[in-house]
């Protein structure tokens, strides 16, 4: 969509642009050529009105030998004139400048001109789509009267100053509309009584009772402008084009990375990877923690810190634990079903307290599943404040209702303390690798690690130590009474096959059907 506007708001612009140019153009000199050829018609009618007053003022209403030689001089005088006659009263002409004359229909009323013995009609020959001409009369009070016939076409002139770009019509008519005649600039252009006209101009004259229309017919403005339209969109095409490219290199570095997470959620490549926790006190297998892996489509693996910040930032981190939480269901109720006691944890972040959407995902995901509500634990960090306490209380609560546990992750490190452990009613504590590490090397933290098994005791709570690395650390571990570890030294988090591989080792089905037999 975003592309669709870019490419095609600058193309509808520049054609925006080129039909304004065009526009400003064209009327400009439609007015203008309008104005050229009515001063040409104004030239040629005047010659013609010249020659026939000169032949009035000498009263010429006679065939004589002097008449005639008047007769043809005003001829040459007014060269546009088909024919200049003399004419009786009854309309027969008695001589004329072309020898014999033809018979003229009279297709309009008689209209005056500036002088007052001379008057304009339109006349023809008589026949279907025959030349219109402009008849101009001098009239005597006998009725006889002195003519001069123009053809119209004559007086629209076949080149113009300034000449127009594009190929236009010329019309010639009276001031009452009548058509006298019409010209085409150019053979190449053709036009119909439907094409539609772009650009008009009128002129009416102010000697005559004449008016000239001009007007570019939609043809031939194409024509004309065809080229430019074609390479200026061409043109615009590419920049276009390059609008688009450079709008989708600058989003793709701008959204690239949320828009590679979000793919690769949806081709399911979000996988969990499990960690078990061992019972130090016999060495028995717990559970896991599900930690989440990016599985790109060439096999590489990417660790969360590759990803989770920015996913939780954008808000993706929802689907991805929901991916998390199907894969778990999907990789271990096999091996599970069988072994109630053992536990699988989930992380989540502080957003997930917030609402109660978390519950609607892990009642369907695990509503139907071999694996049971009490053999989950879902782990709330106590590295990120809780934006509010009391919804966290009560979305706690929630999913203890449905059976599952809930555990503080990292305590000590973050901001609750001891508040958080008093306030969300977890089941759970985990102790952060860095208490852990310091055992041996560090008496304060070692004092805090005192203080969680004492608190962990007092509260009724079972207590996880993580990051566990050495044998030194477990001994301390198990003699201060901590039972559950998980860290280095027992595995590191595994593929889904290994682990199931090893919870099937650690914990057979037969062995525990026979354990409990005897039991
Ligand atoms: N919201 C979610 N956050 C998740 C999810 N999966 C992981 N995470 C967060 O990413 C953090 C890093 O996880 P990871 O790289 O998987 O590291 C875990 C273990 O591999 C590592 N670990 C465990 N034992 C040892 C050890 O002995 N030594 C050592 N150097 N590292 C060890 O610790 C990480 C487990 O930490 P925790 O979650 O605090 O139990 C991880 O911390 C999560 O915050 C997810 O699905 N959702």
């Amino acid at each position: 969509m975003a592309a669709a506007v870019i490419s095609v708001v600058p193309l509808i612009g520049l054609n925006a642009l080129l039909w304004l140019h065009i526009k400003a153009n064209e009327d400009r000199q439609v007015e203008d050529a309008a104005e050229a050829i009515m001063s040409q018609v104004h030239g040629r009618l005047d010659s013609a009105m010249t020659a026939l007053i000169s032949l009035g003022v000498k009263d010429v209403r006679s065939c004589s030998q002097e008449n005639r030689d008047h007769i043809s001089q005003a001829a040459a005088r007014a060269p546009f004139s088909q024919e200049i006659a003399i004419v009786d009263p009854e309309g027969e002409v008695r001589c004329s400048s072309v020898g014999r004359s033809r018979v003229l229909r009279e297709i309009s009323p008689q209209h005056d001109t500036l002088h007052p013995k001379v008057t304009m009609d339109v006349v023809d020959h008589g026949g279907d789509n025959g030349p219109t001409h402009i008849r101009l009369a001098w009239n005597y009070a006998d009725g006889s009267s002195i003519r001069v016939v123009i053809p119209g076409s004559e007086l629209i002139p076949p080149i113009i100053v300034g000449k127009l770009q594009s190929g236009f019509l010329t019309q010639l008519m009276l001031a009452d509309g009548t058509l006298i005649a019409g010209r085409l600039s150019s053979q190449d252009i053709s036009i119909s009584e439907s094409t539609p006209r772009v650009f008009e101009a009128s002129r009416g004259s102010e000697r005559y009772p004449l008016a000239i229309k001009i007007s570019i017919p939609s043809t031939a403005l194409l024509r004309t402008y065809q080229e430019l339209f074609i390479y200026g969109n061409a043109g615009g095409a590419v920049m276009a084009l390059f609008a688009v490219l450079l709008a989708w290199g600058v989003s793709r570095r701008i959204e690239g990375p949320e828009r590679e997470i979000a793919e690769g959620i949806r081709k399911g490549q979000f996988i969990a990877y499990y960690q078990p926790v061992i019972d130090i006190s016999n060495g028995n297998l717990l559970g896991c923690e599900a930690l989440v892996r990016w599985r790109k489509a060439d096999g590489t693996i990417i660790s969360p810190a590759g990803f989770i910040a920015l996913a939780e930032k954008s808000g993706q981190i929802y689907d991805i634990t929901r991916s998390v939480m199907k894969r778990g269901r999907e990789d271990l109720e096999r091996v599970y079903e069988g072994r109630p006691e053992l536990k699988l944890s989930f992380n989540l972040i502080a957003g997930h307290f917030a609402s109660f959407d978390v519950i609607n995902d892990v009642s369907t995901v695990f509503a139907d599943s071999r694996i049971r509500m009490n053999q989950l634990v879902f782990e709330v960090t106590e590295r990120e404040e809780l934006p509010n306490i009391a919804r966290a209380r009560v979305v706690i609560a929630r999913l203890q209702e449905l059976g599952a546990q809930v555990a503080l992750d990292d305590v000590g490190t973050g901001h609750g303390g001891l508040s958080y452990l008093l306030k969300l009613g977890v089941d759970q504590m985990k102790i952060d690798k860095m208490f852990v590490d310091a055992i041996g090397t560090d008496r304060y933290s070692t004092a805090i690690i005192d203080s969680l098994v004492r608190l962990a005791s007092e509260m009724s709570m079972d207590l996880v130590a993580e990051g566990v690395e050495t044998q030194e650390q477990v001994e301390y571990l198990r003699a201060k009474g901590v039972r559950a570890a998980q860290g280095y030294i027992f595995a590191p988090p595994l593929p889904a096959k290994a682990y199931a591989a090893l919870a099937e080792a650690m914990c057979p089905l037969k062995q525990r059907g026979q354990a409990s037999d005897a039991a």
